[in-house]
This record gives C-alpha cells, structure tokens and sequence, in this order.
C-alpha cells in the first residue's frame, strides 16, 4: 500500500535558524498522526512545505507517492487542508463561500455542502454573511472547507482553535469517524495535549525544529500515565542532549 506522506530530508531553516531541520517519518493511510511541539517549533512551517505554500531548503514531501516538488497536482489532489486561520470572504455567506470553493470539484454539489454545513454544526447560520461570524464559526467553516471534497488526507493545523467544548466534542468525533469509516488520514498539529492524546493513533515530538520522536498513542500510554508525562519526559530528555 502506497504511504499516504512520506517526508525525506525536509528542511526549512529561516534567517533566525528555526523551521524544520531534517524531517524524516512516513505515515500510512488511515493513520491519525498528532504533530506535538510547543509554539515556534516549527509545526506550521512544515505543513506549509505539505501544502506547497512555501519550499523546502532541502528535501522533499511525498503524498500518496507523488513529489509535492516535482509532481504538485498529482499530489495535492487528494488533500484537504486548513492552515493557520481559517479565512473565507466576508461578504459571502457560509454557504455561499462553500460553493466558490466547490467549483474546483466537479463532484461537490449543493447537497454535499448542505451536508458539510450540518457536520460541522453551521447548517442554522448557513445563509449568514462570515464577516459575522466568531472565531470558531471560522473555524467551523475553515473545516467544512477542507472536508468539502472527501479529500483522502486532511492536513489540519491546530483544527479546534476557537472552538467551544461542544464545537471540540463535534470535530473530534468527526476526526475518528472519517478515519475508521473511510479509511481518511490525518495529520494534525497541536499543542493541545489532551485532545491528541484522545484523538490521535500515532504521535510526534517536535522540538526546536527537529523530531525527536515518534510512537504510537497506545505505546506512549502502556509507558507513561499521560501523554503529559511524555511530553514532559521527552523535553527533559532532549535538553540534557
Ligand atoms: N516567514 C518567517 N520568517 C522568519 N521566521 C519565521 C517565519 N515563519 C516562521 N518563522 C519562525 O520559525 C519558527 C517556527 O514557526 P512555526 O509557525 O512553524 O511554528 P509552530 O510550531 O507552528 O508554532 P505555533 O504553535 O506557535 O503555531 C518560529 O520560531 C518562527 O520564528
């Protein structure tokens, strides 16, 4: 079977010397992969590189077996993503804004954004303008955007930024739901512990720019009492390194 990503070599080092310095880890389908660091570690620097959104010093992303370099469309094609803020176009409504974004799809018609507006909770606010909308009505829509086409990989940064307990509870569930049913990879940045913890199958450590390690969540938990003490352990770990 194909790896959904494969990263190799991946290195983006800016002028203050932080990015991502030598990715390397592949992830296979189906996979919910947590991306665990602290802010400035460098987390949305390579989901940016994922997405061809900036480019690599050194190295390369591999999506589903094609160079996110070398062969983009082929490699974008099968991705959903939602990275730093959730933006839309203010003066169109939520619905409004789905559509636009449809029209890059020829199967993405008007039911499935009516059945995207109810899955991530907006179906009331639908035909509202999103220049109205709260941080985690965005956020919302940001995810109903990137799940629009039943992409095979969501790449989502920080997804439940915003977002209320039940808006949390809601995608959450949605996550584990695309993966176990539709076999849907993920991989999701966070430095919300808990919720990587509950959400997550395989987990990586990114400190400094650099990854320092990687397990899966049952591992981790058959070790240490919480993902927290983990964490903990790993930075520890590294700092006397
Ligand atoms: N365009 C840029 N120019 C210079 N430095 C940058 C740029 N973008 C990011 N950085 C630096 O790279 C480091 C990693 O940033 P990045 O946004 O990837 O971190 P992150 O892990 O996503 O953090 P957070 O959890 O705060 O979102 C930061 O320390 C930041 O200073």
């Amino acid at each position: 079977m194909t790896c959904a990503i494969e990263f190799d070599h991946l290195t983006k080092l800016y002028n203050n010397a932080r990015g991502i310095d030598d990715l390397n880890l592949t992830v296979q389908q189906g996979e919910i992969f947590g991306f665990l660091g602290p802010n400035g570690a460098g987390k949305t620097t390579v989901m940016k590189m994922m997405t061809g959104l900036i480019k690599p010093d050194r190295g390369d992303v591999r999506l589903f077996g094609s160079s996110v370099q070398n062969q983009y469309i082929d490699a974008i094609q099968h991705v959903g993503s939602l990275i730093e803020t959730a933006e839309s176009f203010p003066y169109l409504t939520a619905f409004e804004n789905l559509k636009l974004h449809g029209r890059y799809y020829e199967q993405v018609d008007n039911k499935r954004i009516h059945e995207c507006l109810e899955i991530t909770g907006l179906s009331k606010f639908a035909h509202e303008k999103t220049r109205k909308f709260s941080l985690g009505m965005k956020q919302r829509l940001g995810i109903a955007t990137a799940i629009l086409s039943e992409p095979k990989l969501l790449i989502l940064d920080e997804p439940l930024n915003g977002l209320d307990v039940e808006g949390m509870l809601d995608i959450r569930a949605l996550i584990k739901k695309m993966s176990s049913e539709q076999g849907t990879t993920f991989f999701i940045s966070s430095h919300l512990i808990h919720d990587v913890e509950v959400t997550c199958t395989r987990i990586g450590i990114l400190l400094n720019s650099r990854l320092t390690s990687v397990d899966s969540t049952e591992t981790i938990l058959q070790n240490f009492s919480s993902l927290e003490h983990y964490f903990i352990n790993e930075v520890e770990r590294n700092a006397r390194i």
